[in-house]
């Protein structure tokens, strides 16, 4: 039996309002389970920056699955599943509904992840395009899950995102993967680092009007603190508490004056309960 089922439409309605504005393109038009039960109708998806994000940027939505304390693994480089079957499940509807899955080079390497879409019905046509934000080339894609997934016309090719401008000898894996550069210029005090208006740019730029952040705990960290990139947030919230030590998600601390503040925050939330688990969409709040 697949690891994924169909959402009930209770559930799909539920996170409707907190998807790309092409939601309805990609359903699959079977083997969705009937629910009669009807979820409150939130408002309409908005985009953060209308006129610079339809230029720019893809439709950005963050999402993770997290324990009571905040944790996202029980330690740093340790793959530790906390969704349940039915946020698993809502996870790949999410993946469904975006043109790609963006993750660190600090998850890829060690959960070794599939990042393609296992919902009931999904396509080679609508797999979401996988993509790692590797700015060092620390990941050795060949071998890996994902490229033996898109070897097998189970998933797309993964695009790994560089510093640079191309320059290099062409390394062993490159059958397995395409490269995009983007150039961070060379007077800047951390030359690893991608601006991330230049990382959403350039995946706008190949195509990509939708992308969902999976993690790790650097990337979602950092974005929570940049609302105006982030369009949808959608967090599960497991049962259980992962206990110190383990990887969290923690947004840097804001201070204003000499006053600290709360540094990211949530406005048009929605929860709702996906079998053992909890689920919180919600817009990020840009402040005015
Ligand atoms: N429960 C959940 O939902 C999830 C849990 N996880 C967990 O999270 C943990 C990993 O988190 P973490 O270690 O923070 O890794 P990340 O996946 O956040 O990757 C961090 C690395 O990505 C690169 N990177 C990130 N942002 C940028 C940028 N703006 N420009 C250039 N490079 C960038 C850097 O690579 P470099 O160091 O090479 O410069 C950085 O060290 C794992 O334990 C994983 O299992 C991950 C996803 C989801
Ligand atoms: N939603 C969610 N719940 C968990 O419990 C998780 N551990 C993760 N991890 C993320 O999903 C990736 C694995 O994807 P595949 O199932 O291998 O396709 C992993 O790399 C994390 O990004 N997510």
């Amino acid at each position: 039996m697949s690891e994924v089922s169909a959402l009930a439409e209770a559930d799909i309605s539920f996170l409707k309002p907190y998807l790309p504005p092409a939601i309805g393109l990609r359903e699959p038009q079977h083997d969705r389970k009937d629910d009669s039960q009807s979820a409150e109708q939130p408002p309409p998806p908005t985009h953060q920056d209308e006129s610079q994000s339809a230029q720019d940027r893809p439709f950005v939505t963050l999402t993770y699955a997290s324990s009571l304390d905040g944790m996202i693994s029980l330690s740093p480089g340790l793959r530790t599943t906390l969704s349940g079957p039915g946020t698993k499940s809502m996870t790949h509807y999410l993946r469904l509904h975006h043109d790609a899955i963006l993750i660190g080079v600090g998850t890829a390497i060690p959960d070794d992840p599939s990042l393609n879409c296992r919902y009931p019905g999904a396509s080679l046509e609508t797999q979401p395009r996988p993509v790692i934000v590797d700015p060092q080339k620390r990941f050795h894609v060949r071998g890996s899950k994902v490229a033996q997934l898109a070897a097998q016309g189970e998933g797309k090719v993964p695009w790994l995102l560089h510093v640079g401008n191309g320059g290099g000898d062409a390394g062993t894996d490159e059958a397995a993967c395409e490269r995009i550069y983007i150039d961070v210029g060379r007077d800047t005090s951390a030359p690893s680092v991608i601006a991330w208006p230049l990382i959403l740019k350039a995946l706008k730029q190949n195509g990509i009007d939708s992308v969902m952040i999976e993690g790790g705990a650097t990337i979602i960290s950092t974005l929570l603190c940049m609302p105006d990139l982030v369009d949808s947030v959608i967090v599960t919230v497991a049962p259980t508490w992962l206990g110190q030590g383990g990887v969290s998600i923690a947004p840097a601390a804001t201070v204003v004056g000499e006053e600290r503040i709360n540094s990211a925050t949530l406005e048009q939330t929605a929860w709702r309960q996906f079998g053992a688990d909890a689920v919180l969409c919600g817009r990020s709040q840009v402040a005015v």
